[in-house]
Protein backbone atom coordinates (compact mmCIF):
# COMPACT_ATOMS: atom_id res chain seq x y z
CA UNK A 1 0.00 0.00 0.00
CA UNK A 2 1.07 3.39 -0.99
CA UNK A 3 0.21 6.46 0.94
CA UNK A 4 -0.49 9.09 -0.91
CA UNK A 5 0.31 12.43 1.22
CA UNK A 6 0.32 16.30 0.39
CA UNK A 7 0.62 18.30 3.71
CA UNK A 8 3.15 18.34 6.50
CA UNK A 9 1.31 17.42 8.99
CA UNK A 10 0.83 14.17 7.21
CA UNK A 11 4.50 13.89 6.51
CA UNK A 12 5.56 14.19 10.46
CA UNK A 13 2.79 11.43 10.73
CA UNK A 14 4.17 9.10 8.52
CA UNK A 15 7.65 9.36 9.42
CA UNK A 16 6.61 8.63 13.05
CA UNK A 17 5.39 5.37 11.90
CA UNK A 18 8.23 4.36 9.98
CA UNK A 19 8.93 0.80 10.85
CA UNK A 20 12.92 1.27 9.06
CA UNK A 21 15.36 3.60 7.90
CA UNK A 22 14.05 6.63 5.86
CA UNK A 23 14.88 6.40 2.47
CA UNK A 24 14.24 9.24 0.42
CA UNK A 25 14.22 9.34 -4.08
CA UNK A 26 13.21 13.17 -4.75
CA UNK A 27 11.87 13.85 -8.12
CA UNK A 28 10.19 16.60 -10.15
CA UNK A 29 7.62 13.76 -11.65
CA UNK A 30 6.92 12.26 -15.15
CA UNK A 31 8.21 9.49 -13.40
CA UNK A 32 10.09 6.94 -15.72
CA UNK A 33 12.97 4.07 -15.41
CA UNK A 34 15.44 6.10 -14.30
CA UNK A 35 13.74 6.67 -11.29
CA UNK A 36 12.09 3.80 -11.04
CA UNK A 37 15.78 2.19 -10.65
CA UNK A 38 16.22 5.03 -7.84
CA UNK A 39 13.05 3.43 -6.15
CA UNK A 40 14.79 0.09 -6.13
CA UNK A 41 17.91 0.67 -5.25
CA UNK A 42 16.39 2.27 -2.07
CA UNK A 43 13.69 -0.90 -1.62
CA UNK A 44 17.07 -2.93 -1.29
CA UNK A 45 18.28 -0.93 1.66
CA UNK A 46 14.78 -0.49 3.18
CA UNK A 47 11.51 -0.97 3.78
CA UNK A 48 9.76 2.23 3.79
CA UNK A 49 11.13 4.37 0.86
CA UNK A 50 9.36 7.91 0.46
CA UNK A 51 9.50 9.49 -3.26
CA UNK A 52 8.87 13.12 -3.37
CA UNK A 53 7.13 14.88 -6.42
CA UNK A 54 7.77 18.52 -6.59
CA UNK A 55 8.48 20.52 -9.58
CA UNK A 56 10.53 23.17 -7.71
CA UNK A 57 10.26 27.11 -8.91
CA UNK A 58 13.54 28.02 -7.60
CA UNK A 59 15.69 26.00 -9.73
CA UNK A 60 14.24 27.25 -13.31
CA UNK A 61 15.41 30.19 -14.33
CA UNK A 62 13.10 33.33 -16.17
CA UNK A 63 12.23 31.60 -20.02
CA UNK A 64 12.91 27.75 -18.81
CA UNK A 65 9.96 24.94 -18.69
CA UNK A 66 8.88 25.48 -14.83
CA UNK A 67 5.40 25.82 -17.02
CA UNK A 68 5.35 23.17 -19.44
CA UNK A 69 7.39 20.38 -17.30
CA UNK A 70 5.24 17.46 -17.85
CA UNK A 71 2.59 17.17 -14.29
CA UNK A 72 1.53 13.35 -14.43
CA UNK A 73 0.85 12.47 -11.15
CA UNK A 74 -1.61 9.31 -11.40
CA UNK A 75 0.80 7.85 -13.67
CA UNK A 76 3.39 8.60 -10.91
CA UNK A 77 1.75 7.36 -8.30
CA UNK A 78 1.22 3.84 -10.42
CA UNK A 79 4.83 3.37 -10.80
CA UNK A 80 5.65 4.03 -7.25
CA UNK A 81 3.00 1.59 -6.26
CA UNK A 82 4.79 -1.00 -8.67
CA UNK A 83 7.96 -0.08 -6.80
CA UNK A 84 6.79 -0.73 -3.41
CA UNK A 85 7.08 2.59 -2.42
CA UNK A 86 5.78 2.95 0.87
CA UNK A 87 4.83 6.87 1.13
CA UNK A 88 4.43 9.57 -1.94
CA UNK A 89 4.56 13.52 -0.31
CA UNK A 90 3.71 15.25 -3.26
CA UNK A 91 3.33 19.20 -1.94
CA UNK A 92 1.83 22.00 -3.30
CA UNK A 93 4.34 25.09 -3.83
CA UNK A 94 2.30 26.48 -0.97
CA UNK A 95 3.30 23.76 1.30
CA UNK A 96 6.93 24.16 0.78
CA UNK A 97 7.46 27.83 0.73
CA UNK A 98 4.51 29.12 2.58
CA UNK A 99 5.51 32.52 2.95
CA UNK A 100 6.47 32.92 -0.65
CA UNK A 101 10.19 32.53 -1.82
CA UNK A 102 12.18 32.19 0.85
CA UNK A 103 14.98 35.08 1.70
CA UNK A 104 17.63 32.39 3.23
CA UNK A 105 18.52 29.75 0.51
CA UNK A 106 22.01 27.64 0.05
CA UNK A 107 24.92 29.03 -1.70
CA UNK A 108 26.06 26.60 -4.27
CA UNK A 109 29.68 27.95 -4.09
CA UNK A 110 32.43 27.86 -7.08
CA UNK A 111 31.10 24.45 -8.01
CA UNK A 112 27.73 25.35 -8.43
CA UNK A 113 29.52 28.18 -10.95
CA UNK A 114 30.12 25.77 -13.73
CA UNK A 115 28.90 23.79 -16.47
CA UNK A 116 25.18 23.34 -15.85
CA UNK A 117 25.75 26.29 -13.43
CA UNK A 118 26.84 28.75 -16.01
CA UNK A 119 24.33 27.79 -17.87
CA UNK A 120 21.69 28.15 -15.52
CA UNK A 121 22.28 30.79 -13.22
CA UNK A 122 20.65 30.50 -9.72
CA UNK A 123 19.96 26.90 -10.98
CA UNK A 124 21.65 24.88 -7.98
CA UNK A 125 21.14 27.70 -5.33
CA UNK A 126 17.50 26.67 -5.81
CA UNK A 127 17.72 23.21 -6.13
CA UNK A 128 20.48 22.21 -2.75
CA UNK A 129 17.79 24.73 -0.98
CA UNK A 130 14.91 22.48 -1.70
CA UNK A 131 16.99 19.06 -1.37
CA UNK A 132 18.11 20.36 2.14
CA UNK A 133 14.26 21.40 3.19
CA UNK A 134 13.28 17.70 1.52
CA UNK A 135 16.09 16.17 3.28
CA UNK A 136 14.64 18.07 7.04
CA UNK A 137 11.03 17.63 6.38
CA UNK A 138 11.16 13.79 5.23
CA UNK A 139 13.66 13.17 7.98
CA UNK A 140 15.84 11.07 5.67
CA UNK A 141 18.21 8.90 6.73
CA UNK A 142 19.33 7.83 3.30
CA UNK A 143 18.43 9.83 -0.25
CA UNK A 144 19.32 8.29 -3.57
CA UNK A 145 20.41 10.21 -6.70
CA UNK A 146 21.07 9.72 -10.02
CA UNK A 147 24.50 9.78 -12.13
CA UNK A 148 22.53 11.55 -14.78
CA UNK A 149 22.55 14.60 -12.87
CA UNK A 150 25.71 14.48 -12.09
CA UNK A 151 27.17 17.85 -11.02
CA UNK A 152 24.08 17.91 -9.25
CA UNK A 153 24.74 14.82 -7.31
CA UNK A 154 28.36 16.08 -6.50
CA UNK A 155 27.09 19.08 -5.36
CA UNK A 156 24.36 17.70 -3.17
CA UNK A 157 27.51 15.18 -1.25
CA UNK A 158 29.30 18.44 -1.14
CA UNK A 159 26.05 19.89 0.71
CA UNK A 160 26.14 17.18 2.99
CA UNK A 161 29.45 16.92 4.05
CA UNK A 162 30.18 21.04 4.25
CA UNK A 163 27.22 21.77 6.28
CA UNK A 164 27.15 18.25 8.60
CA UNK A 165 23.92 17.09 7.56
CA UNK A 166 24.22 13.46 8.61
CA UNK A 167 22.77 12.00 5.89
CA UNK A 168 23.70 9.03 3.71
CA UNK A 169 24.30 10.25 -0.23
CA UNK A 170 23.80 7.10 -2.97
CA UNK A 171 24.63 7.68 -6.05
CA UNK A 172 22.74 5.72 -8.92
CA UNK A 173 24.11 4.99 -12.09
CA UNK A 174 22.18 6.96 -15.69
CA UNK A 175 19.40 4.42 -16.81
CA UNK A 176 19.43 4.74 -20.64
CA UNK A 177 16.85 3.88 -23.64
CA UNK A 178 18.28 0.70 -25.37
CA UNK A 179 19.53 2.86 -27.90
CA UNK A 180 22.12 4.40 -25.31
CA UNK A 181 19.87 8.28 -24.76
CA UNK A 182 19.67 9.03 -21.16
CA UNK A 183 16.01 8.05 -19.72
CA UNK A 184 14.97 11.39 -19.16
CA UNK A 185 11.30 13.23 -18.52
CA UNK A 186 12.39 16.02 -21.12
CA UNK A 187 12.96 13.16 -23.14
CA UNK A 188 9.15 13.53 -24.24
CA UNK A 189 9.21 17.06 -25.74
CA UNK A 190 11.66 15.39 -28.62
CA UNK A 191 10.14 14.74 -32.16
CA UNK A 192 11.29 11.66 -33.79
CA UNK A 193 13.55 13.65 -35.92
CA UNK A 194 14.51 15.59 -32.58
CA UNK A 195 15.33 11.98 -30.71
CA UNK A 196 17.36 10.84 -33.59
CA UNK A 197 19.47 13.94 -33.45
CA UNK A 198 19.57 13.20 -29.31
CA UNK A 199 21.37 10.03 -30.16
CA UNK A 200 24.56 11.85 -30.55
CA UNK A 201 25.17 12.77 -26.70
CA UNK A 202 25.26 9.53 -25.89
CA UNK A 203 27.60 8.51 -28.42
CA UNK A 204 29.58 11.39 -28.36
CA UNK A 205 30.16 10.30 -24.68
CA UNK A 206 30.48 6.87 -25.21
CA UNK A 207 33.16 6.84 -27.88
CA UNK A 208 35.18 9.59 -26.45
CA UNK A 209 35.29 7.47 -22.78
CA UNK A 210 36.52 4.49 -24.94
CA UNK A 211 40.08 6.65 -25.11
CA UNK A 212 42.65 6.76 -22.15
CA UNK A 213 44.18 9.83 -23.47
CA UNK A 214 42.05 13.16 -22.83
CA UNK A 215 42.93 14.78 -25.90
CA UNK A 216 41.37 12.10 -28.20
CA UNK A 217 38.96 11.51 -25.43
CA UNK A 218 37.51 15.19 -26.50
CA UNK A 219 38.59 14.80 -30.21
CA UNK A 220 36.73 11.75 -30.56
CA UNK A 221 33.39 13.77 -28.96
CA UNK A 222 33.55 16.52 -30.52
CA UNK A 223 33.91 15.25 -33.81
CA UNK A 224 30.09 13.07 -33.39
CA UNK A 225 28.52 16.29 -32.27
CA UNK A 226 30.02 18.41 -35.13
CA UNK A 227 28.73 16.12 -37.46
CA UNK A 228 25.11 16.67 -36.39
CA UNK A 229 23.46 19.66 -36.82
CA UNK A 230 20.36 18.80 -35.47
CA UNK A 231 22.24 19.81 -31.92
CA UNK A 232 23.73 22.91 -30.24
CA UNK A 233 26.13 22.00 -28.13
CA UNK A 234 26.19 24.39 -24.84
CA UNK A 235 29.09 22.72 -23.53
CA UNK A 236 31.25 19.70 -24.02
CA UNK A 237 33.60 19.14 -20.84
CA UNK A 238 36.33 16.77 -19.68
CA UNK A 239 36.91 16.77 -15.95
CA UNK A 240 38.09 14.79 -12.46
CA UNK A 241 35.54 12.90 -10.82
CA UNK A 242 35.20 15.38 -8.91
CA UNK A 243 34.19 17.74 -11.39
CA UNK A 244 37.67 19.21 -10.63
CA UNK A 245 40.52 19.46 -12.97
CA UNK A 246 41.00 16.87 -15.12
CA UNK A 247 43.88 13.97 -13.34
CA UNK A 248 46.68 12.70 -15.42
CA UNK A 249 45.23 9.32 -14.68
CA UNK A 250 42.53 7.51 -13.00
CA UNK A 251 38.74 8.31 -13.00
CA UNK A 252 37.42 11.44 -14.80
CA UNK A 253 34.22 12.46 -16.47
CA UNK A 254 32.94 13.48 -19.61
CA UNK A 255 29.79 15.97 -19.37
CA UNK A 256 27.73 17.51 -22.29
CA UNK A 257 24.34 19.20 -22.87
CA UNK A 258 22.89 20.81 -25.86
CA UNK A 259 19.65 21.91 -27.50
CA UNK A 260 18.18 19.87 -29.30
CA UNK A 261 15.27 22.16 -30.73
CA UNK A 262 13.74 23.82 -28.18
CA UNK A 263 14.82 20.70 -25.49
CA UNK A 264 18.14 21.30 -23.42
CA UNK A 265 19.49 17.57 -22.51
CA UNK A 266 22.47 16.62 -20.70
CA UNK A 267 24.46 13.88 -20.11
CA UNK A 268 27.58 12.49 -19.14
CA UNK A 269 29.80 8.91 -18.79
CA UNK A 270 33.17 7.99 -16.24
CA UNK A 271 36.60 8.08 -18.24
CA UNK A 272 39.52 6.04 -17.07
CA UNK A 273 42.35 8.37 -18.00
CA UNK A 274 45.88 6.94 -18.42
CA UNK A 275 47.47 3.26 -19.89
CA UNK A 276 46.74 0.68 -17.44
CA UNK A 277 43.64 1.98 -16.77
N1 LIG B 1 18.21 8.24 -16.61
C1 LIG B 1 18.35 8.31 -15.31
N2 LIG B 1 19.10 7.42 -14.64
C2 LIG B 1 19.28 7.51 -13.30
N3 LIG B 1 18.74 8.48 -12.54
C3 LIG B 1 17.98 9.40 -13.15
C4 LIG B 1 17.74 9.38 -14.56
N4 LIG B 1 16.96 10.44 -14.88
C5 LIG B 1 16.71 11.09 -13.74
N5 LIG B 1 17.32 10.48 -12.70
C6 LIG B 1 17.34 10.92 -11.31
O1 LIG B 1 16.03 11.04 -10.80
C7 LIG B 1 16.01 12.08 -9.83
C8 LIG B 1 14.92 13.03 -10.18
O2 LIG B 1 15.22 13.64 -11.42
P1 LIG B 1 14.19 14.45 -12.28
O3 LIG B 1 12.83 14.30 -11.69
O4 LIG B 1 14.71 15.79 -12.58
O5 LIG B 1 14.14 13.58 -13.60
P2 LIG B 1 14.82 13.84 -14.95
O6 LIG B 1 14.37 12.79 -15.89
O7 LIG B 1 16.28 14.10 -14.72
O8 LIG B 1 14.15 15.14 -15.44
P3 LIG B 1 14.80 16.14 -16.40
O9 LIG B 1 15.73 15.40 -17.29
O10 LIG B 1 13.61 16.65 -17.08
O11 LIG B 1 15.52 17.10 -15.50
C9 LIG B 1 17.39 12.75 -9.87
O12 LIG B 1 18.18 12.21 -8.83
C10 LIG B 1 17.89 12.33 -11.22
O13 LIG B 1 19.31 12.32 -11.30
C1 LIG C 1 16.63 16.78 -6.79
C2 LIG C 1 15.42 17.51 -7.35
C3 LIG C 1 14.17 16.66 -7.12
C4 LIG C 1 15.24 18.81 -6.57
O1 LIG C 1 14.15 19.55 -7.05
C5 LIG C 1 15.59 17.83 -8.85
O2 LIG C 1 16.67 18.68 -9.05
C6 LIG C 1 15.66 16.62 -9.70
O3 LIG C 1 14.58 16.10 -9.99
O4 LIG C 1 16.77 16.17 -10.07
N1 LIG D 1 17.03 17.03 -13.34
C1 LIG D 1 17.50 18.24 -12.69
C2 LIG D 1 16.41 19.17 -12.41
C3 LIG D 1 16.27 20.26 -13.40
O1 LIG D 1 16.61 20.12 -14.58
O2 LIG D 1 15.78 21.32 -13.00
Amino acid sequence: MTDVIHTRAELVAATAAAPDQVAVVMTMGALHEGHRQLMRAARERSAFVLVTIFVNPLQFGPGEDFEKYPRTLEADLEACRAEGVAVVFAPSRAEMYPDGPPQITMNAGPLGEILEGASRPGHFAGMLTVVEKLLRLTRADVSYFGEKDYQQLTLIRRMVFDLELGVGIAGVPTVREPDGLARSSRNRYLSAAERTSALALSRALREGAAHDDPDAVLATATKILEDEPGIRVDYLALTGADLGPVPASGPARLLVAARVGGTRLIDNVPVRLGKGH
